[in-house]
């Protein structure tokens, strides 16, 4: 968007390694299980490098709670941090419906939502996320769904989740800068990153232009959009 159609100047501060730990370090800082969790997730080694980072976990649990949220969707569960974050912000008896299409990493998840003591609040899907949103569809409406796996999917949960929000639920979508291709996704240096910047520069578009949703789309990380159902 040029500077006029934006209204001024673009206004943002770089984020360097010593600004993030400035950034976390005036964040309420993640309570022991998160921590435990991150710091395991950590020592995984490559897979850590697809983990929600602190500074979201902080805003999901945030976000939660602010929209009372009683029933979370959570697409792509890894080591189920983002699972932690918005059991943390429910309120006794909501819950977490989480999905993967892998389970290598159940274990360790569930062994901290139980030392977080919100075990019983998450309940874990195996399979597709695509499928696990359609079986959705005959339920009670949904307060807020996070949409965190495969980028090439992503227009198909934004048009699965919306329909399953209740009005005023939260549409929340991660790495919709996908590191900054998605606005000249010839750029990037891989096929399959290309593809993906290309799949997302679209989903953008199409949530910005969608009546049913007002967004904000916020440059914390890989980027992070905030829908609100109308
Ligand atoms: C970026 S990670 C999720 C990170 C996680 N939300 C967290 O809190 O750290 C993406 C996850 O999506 C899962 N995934 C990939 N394709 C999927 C699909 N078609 N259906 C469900 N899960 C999928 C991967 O197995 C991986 O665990």
């Amino acid at each position: 968007m040029s500077a006029a159609a934006g209204g001024g100047i673009a206004k943002h501060v770089p984020v360097n390694q010593v600004l993030r730990e400035y950034l976390l370090a005036s964040t309420t800082p993640p309570d022991p299980a998160v921590r435990a969790l991150i710091a395991a997730t950590d020592g995984l080694g490559e897979v850590a490098g697809m983990m929600v980072p602190a500074e979201q976990l902080a805003l999901l649990t945030l976000l939660t709670r602010i929209a009372g949220a009683r029933t979370v969707i959570d697409i792509g569960t890894l080591t189920g941090l983002s699972a932690l974050a918005f059991a943390r912000g429910l309120p006794p008896g909501g819950r977490v419906i989480t999905c993967d299409n892998s389970d290598r990493w159940l274990d360790l998840a569930r062994a901290h939502w139980q030392g977080a003591g919100v075990a019983d609040r998450i309940d874990f899907r195996l399979g597709p996320a695509a499928r696990t949103l359609r079986a959705m569809a005959g339920e009670p409406a949904v307060d807020l769904v996070f949409v965190d796996a495969d980028k090439l999917n992503y227009p198909t949960y934004y048009d699965l989740a919306v329909p399953l929000l209740r009005p005023g639920g939260l549409l929340v979508l991660d790495n919709v800068l996908l590191d900054g291709f998605v606005t000249a996704p010839e750029l990037a240096g891989e096929s399959l990153q290309r593809r993906c910047a290309a799949v997302l520069r679209e989903v953008n578009a199409a949530v910005a232009a969608d009546d049913r949703l007002e967004a904000v789309m916020l440059p914390i990380a890989d980027g992070l959009t905030i829908a609100r159902k109308r």
